[in-house]
């Protein structure tokens, strides 16, 4: 996708032109600046390029995010005000927020920054598209310690930007501030194109439940990260960078789609949100969501590739429920069936037990 310049966006930037040499007064020398620097940095003599976040300071390194960047004609105002300006043609705003916090949600000797980054724009654009709506834009508050090196700083910023531009929105604007690890919390901001949001409420006993995207991947990666292990690679990509189905998600929402999720937290975990909102009992055939592939890696590590599939999280795939009359949109295959009742059952029996992730309890 290409984006046009908006307004307020600032132009082309590098980290060498973010140093303005000010006046040489003879005999003192030649004095760099750079912008937001410390007053104990203004008054050294810098002649080396800054080369983490404390040395270039905040407006400097905010500068360097927004270097170069053009935006949607989504934005019609970017960074560099108090407030964003986004249009919003529904007239309702879809919003969402989602945070990501260093050892918690990746390790930066697992994940590269960009991962890091397009991991952030991806978990709060899955949850947009599973409302049934278009991701529009992104405001972005990141905290990292002052000696983060500059390079790490552009990375996370090119792979939000990258993710950003493959959901449909763009990063209007954010926050930067000083803090003991990396966080990064991000709002993210929908578009409904005049269709009612598909909520986690309107699934009905006789709809057919659906999926786009792929389960148990990013929980497989994740037991390979902390195996130590480097291959096979795949499982380990998809949890450092997961990829929602964006598309399949606003094609739900066209398709008038009853209910739908993204899964963070676990299959049955975030299906059985859905269940309880719905009043239902949600009935998954295990078969059509377990990847075969994940079979021979599960044995390796003495995993289970069920327990992956059915409670890992991350992998921000979608479930959605369709009334039966409707043909279920591209990028859906079945997976199984509401009825009356309550719970989620898999293969006819009632799950009990942990469903996925929880915060606050590991
Ligand atoms: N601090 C909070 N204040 C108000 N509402 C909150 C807060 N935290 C969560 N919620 C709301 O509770 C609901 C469930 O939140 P939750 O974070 O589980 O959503 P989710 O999409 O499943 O997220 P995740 O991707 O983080 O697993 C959401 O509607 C959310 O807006
Ligand atoms: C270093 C590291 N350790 C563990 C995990 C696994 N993990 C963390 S949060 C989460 C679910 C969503 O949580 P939340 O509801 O907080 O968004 C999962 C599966 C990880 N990604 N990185
Ligand atoms: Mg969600």
């Amino acid at each position: 996708m290409r984006y046009r310049a908006g307004p307020g966006v600032g132009a082309a930037v590098s980290v060498g032109s973010l140093i303005s040499t000010r006046s040489c007064s003879a005999g003192l020398g030649c004095r760099s600046t750079y912008p937001g620097r410390s007053a104990e940095n203004r008054d050294r003599r810098l002649i080396v390029a800054p080369r983490t976040v404390a040395e270039l300071g905040e407006a400097g390194v905010i500068a360097l995010i927004n270097s170069d960047r053009s935006q949607p004609a989504t934005t019609l105002l970017g960074p560099g005000d108090d407030a964003a300006v986004l249009a919003a043609p529904d007239g309702r705003v879809v919003v969402t927020t989602d945070m990501l916090v260093q050892g918690r949600h990746f390790r930066l000797d697992w994940s590269d920054p960009a991962d890091v980054g397009a991991k952030a724009i991806a978990q709060n654009a899955a949850d947009v598209v599973a409302m049934g709506a278009r991701p529009t834009g992104f405001v972005v508050a990141l905290g990292c310690p002052g000696d983060t090196p500059l390079a790490t700083v552009e990375a996370l910023a090119a792979g939000m930007w990258a993710e950003a531009a493959r959901a449909g929105g763009g990063i209007v604007g954010g926050d930067l501030v000083q803090s003991p690890m990396m966080v990064l919390s991000v709002a993210a901001f929908g578009d409904l194109d005049g269709r009612d949001p598909v909520r986690l409420t309107g699934a009905r006993p006789g709809d057919i439940l659906g999926y786009a995207g792929r389960f148990g991947w990013s929980a497989a990666g994740l037991a390979l990260l902390e195996a130590e292990r480097t291959e096979p690679a795949e499982p380990i990509a998809v949890h450092r960078r997961p990829a929602p189905p964006y598309r399949a998600g606003v094609a739900a929402g066209r398709a008038g789609a009853t209910a739908m999720t993204d899964v963070s937290d676990g299959l049955i975990a975030d299906l059985a949100q859905l269940a309880a909102a719905s009043g239902v009992r949600i009935d998954l055939a295990a078969a059509r969501v377990v990847d075969p592939a994940l079979t021979g890696i599960a044995a390796e590590l003495g995993a289970d590739p069920r327990v992956w599939t059915l409670t890992g999280g991350e992998d921000h795939a979608l479930v959605a429920t369709f009334d039966p009359r409707s043909d279920i949109p591209a990028g859906w295959r079945t997976a199984g069936t509401v009825g009356p009742g309550s719970g989620v059952w898999v293969d006819g029996v009632r799950w009990s037990g942990a469903g996925g992730w929880e915060s606050f309890t590991r």
